[in-house]
């Protein structure tokens, strides 16, 4: 079973919206999310899974501050830190690899920590390197190193790992498990991939159509080390008869 890394230690990420409305150019209003209430376990992966456009993006853009403009409360510590991974790299082009991870690094990151993370990653040899030399699986591997170098406490990750052949997708998915068990923090992704989910997933939480809420939170309580492809070719036979709408199409 599952170890107790986070067994009996209270939330410190509370997140209440009880209305977010887009305002269109025109003027139109659209809610994408109403009363959405959630809690994220420290040192947990908590992955939202949800239709297309039910509001998935832009929960995540407010709980990063990115959107201010709603009607709740997201609770985190003061001077909270957070780590960013979209699903473009999001590299700055006139920047290399390093001038990107260092923009961003949390103060006191030494050159050893950045070497060490660019090993863990596996662009420790692409530090000079301009983001438009890198194929998309390098680039995105260089994402997930700037993320890490600003020492999160709240990683945010947008279907990091969209538009890559399964297996650069599945070596990503394996490196982010690498670097997350040496480096824990609480971590929040969205993805469509219900096998990247159940793969990745403490919480998976089961979103409304839009305007979004949280329909249900399930907990997979084994270690992600440990799942087999059976294990999770189970729980998806299981999610997808009880969550349809989630599991549409996947
Ligand atoms: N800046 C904006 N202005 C107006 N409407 C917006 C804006 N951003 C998002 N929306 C609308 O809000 C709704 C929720 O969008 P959002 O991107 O959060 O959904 P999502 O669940 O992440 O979608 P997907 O799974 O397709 O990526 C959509 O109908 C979208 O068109």
């Amino acid at each position: 079973m599952k170890d107790t890394r986070h067994a009996g230690e209270t939330s410190r990420f509370k997140i209440r919206i009880e209305e977010k409305t887009h305002v269109g150019a025109d003027g139109s209003h659209l809610t994408a999310i109403r009363d959405l209430s959630l809690d994220l376990q420290p040192e947990s992966m908590t992955v939202l899974m949800g239709p297309s456009g039910c509001g998935k993006t832009t929960l995540l853009r407010v709980v990063a501050g990115l959107d201010e403009d709603y009607i709740g409360e997201i609770d985190m510590p003061p001077h909270a830190r957070l780590g960013f991974m979209f699903q473009e790299p999001r590299l700055l082009p006139w920047r290399t690899v390093r001038q990107n991870i260092e923009l961003v690094a949390a103060p006191g990151f030494t050159e050893s920590d950045l070497q060490n993370l660019a090993e863990a990653v596996g662009v420790a040899d692409m530090l000079t390197r301009y983001p438009q030399e890198l194929s998309l699986g390098l680039a995105r591997r260089a994402a997930l190193a700037r993320a890490f170098s600003t020492e999160p406490d709240l990683l945010l990750l947008d279907e990091p790992f969209v538009s890559l052949d399964e297996r650069t997708a599945d070596r990503l998915r394996r490196l982010l498990l690498e670097v997350w068990s040496a480096r824990p923090t609480t971590a929040v992704m969205v993805t469509h991939n219900p096998r990247e989910a159940l793969q990745l997933a403490d919480q998976l939480v089961m979103m409304a159509p839009r305007p979004t809420h949280v329909l249900a939170v399930e907990t997979i309580d084994v270690p992600q080390a440990e799942r087999t492809a059976a294990m999770i070719e189970s729980l998806h036979a299981d999610l997808a008869r009880r969550f349809p709408v989630n599991f549409a199409g996947m």
